[in-house]
């Protein structure tokens, strides 16, 4: 006899996806928590993030800004508290989780067992070993939300999706920030060029393919030796160069539960480790790491288990990722150079040419749509979405038509044909998918190879 039939390790949103799923297929769940359920999205993540972004572009004075990211934390805490996961039928453990064995975890001194354990710890802001940054004080995601005054000048380590989102709201915060990014990210390079413009157009200063190679205090502030030879000064460092899996004490090899070479929980598509019974979701297992693909996989790692036909299966390929950034930058599926060299078309409308982008003075960006032949059908009907690449200030409104024709198989004859309300930012999909099927303003689609318009 086992204490529940599903614990799970982790609050943050892999978790209580999990939880939630238990309790609604009619099974006992036991949540344990080593902090105030929510984890990094609410607290430290997305909710913070979204709140600065949203207050600085509205204009409102640093602090100002900082308070309203407290107070929306707060609300979005309050409607997934302990009071309202009991409120679902949830045992809420407070305390940090240890694996004992295949069905039983510890906390503290407690011991107790279930039919199935869910692995949803998450993952924790990763600091580079460089020599001098261990002696100098830095802010990482963890901490940046507490700041209480504005700094004069903030460096950031690392221009991926943290990195540009915080650098662009601090600028508009009236901060003096410097990115120091060491490879572009895997962009398509048209939208790495729109953004590295739009922060430029901000004031925030970029160093690109450039690595630190010391850190020291200099004074109050914070000086940062460069690769290329060059130096940035400023009050505050903001380390965001990507995150570890948080397995801390975790007990993982008191099991033999595999990991990849960075200590990221491996698992399959049904979010099974390699140990029978023991599941794992979420940033832990480094597959998809932002919050909706945390929700999908603390599902999965549930629902799996109750079927033996038709398992659901995590499948990353046509859920997209969007940067929160002043224009937005969206992606679904592949790139055009994934798909250099093969027979997918790609069609490209500048959003110069989009009416509602002209109407909003806001013309910067472009949408990019991928195609590929289908079996037997070749590239008749337009073929189907392979991909897409939005940039536009609604870009992650947007790109959801794509993800859904992707996740359906739609081609993009489909979506030229749904007529689409003017003047929406939507009705740019309607207009790039058109040029797989005739044209649209005299464009059409071309072979897909390196990026040009
Ligand atoms: C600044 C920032 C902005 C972001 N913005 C976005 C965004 O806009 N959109 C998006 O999709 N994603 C975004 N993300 C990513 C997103 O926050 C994460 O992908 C998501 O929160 C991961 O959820 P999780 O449940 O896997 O892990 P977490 O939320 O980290 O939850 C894990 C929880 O488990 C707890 N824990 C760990 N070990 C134990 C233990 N042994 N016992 C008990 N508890 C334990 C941790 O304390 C934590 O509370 C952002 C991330 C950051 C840092
Ligand atoms: N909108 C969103 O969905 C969103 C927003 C923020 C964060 N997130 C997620 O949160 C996680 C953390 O984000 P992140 O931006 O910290 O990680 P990231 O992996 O997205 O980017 C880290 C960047 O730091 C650079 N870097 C690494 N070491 C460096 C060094 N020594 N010097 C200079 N540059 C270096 C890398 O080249 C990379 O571009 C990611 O998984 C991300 O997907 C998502």
């Amino acid at each position: 006899m086992t204490d529940s039939d599903v614990m799970v390790i982790g609050g943050g949103t892999a978790g209580l996806a999990a939880a939630t799923a238990a309790r609604r297929a009619g099974l006992t769940a036991v949540l344990i928590s080593d902090g105030d359920p929510g984890g990094d999205c609410t607290f430290t993540g997305c909710v913070p993030s979204k709140t600065l972004l949203h207050a600085a572009a509205f204009g409102l004075p640093f602090t100002n800004a900082l308070a309203r990211v407290r107070h929306t934390v707060a609300r979005v805490a309050a409607t997934e508290d302990d009071d309202a996961l009991r409120r679902q039928g949830i045992e809420v453990v407070r305390g940090r989780a240890r694996i004992v064995s295949h069905r039983m975890v510890s906390v503290d001194d407690r011991r107790m067992t279930a039919r199935r354990i869910v692995l949803a710890t998450g993952a924790r802001p990763d600091v580079p070993a460089v020599p001098g940054l261990d002696r100098v004080p830095l802010l990482t995601t963890e901490t940046v939300f507490e700041l209480t005054e504005a700094p004069r000048s903030l460096v950031v380590l690392g221009g991926g999706a943290v990195g540009c989102e915080l650098a662009q709201a601090f600028a508009q915060l009236g901060v003096g920030v410097t990115v120091i990014e060491a490879e572009l990210p895997a962009l398509d390079p048209e939208a790495s060029a729109v953004l590295a413009e739009a922060l430029a157009d901000d004031g925030v200063r970029l160093r690109l393919g450039t690595r630190v190679q010391s850190a020291r205090m200099e004074g109050e502030q914070v000086l940062l030796e460069l690769d290329d030879g060059g130096m940035v000064r400023a009050d505050r460092l903001l380390v965001a160069t990507g995150r570890r899996p948080d397995t801390h004490e975790l007990g993982l090899d008191a099991v033999g539960i595999r990991t990849d070479a960075q200590g990221f929980v491996a698992v399959d598509r049904h979010m099974s480790t390699s140990v029978d019974g023991i599941f794992a979701a979420g940033d832990v297992t480094g597959l998809f790491p932002h919050t909706h693909g945390a929700y999908a996989m603390g599902r999965i790692a549930v629902t799996a288990g109750l079927r033996r036909m038709r398992r659901p299966a995590f499948d990353p390929g046509s859920i997209p990722t969007v940067v929160f950034t002043d224009p937005e930058i969206a992606v679904v599926g592949a790139t055009e150079h994934d798909l250099a060299g093969t027979s997918a078309r790609v069609a490209w409308l500048p959003m110069t040419e989009a009416d509602r982008a002209i109407t909003a003075a806001d013309p910067r960006g472009f949408v990019k749509l991928l195609a590929g032949p289908r079996r037997l059908l070749g590239h008749a009907g337009g073929g189907r979405v392979l991909g897409a690449t939005i940039v536009a200030e609604r870009a992650g409104e947007m790109i959801h038509e794509p993800a859904l024709a992707m996740a359906t198989g739609m081609f993009t004859g489909r979506l030229a044909q749904a007529v689409h309300a003017y003047p929406s930012w939507s009705l740019a999909i309607q207009q790039t998918a058109a040029q797989f099927v005739g044209g649209h303003g005299g464009r059409t689609a071309r072979p897909a190879g390196p990026a040009r318009t």
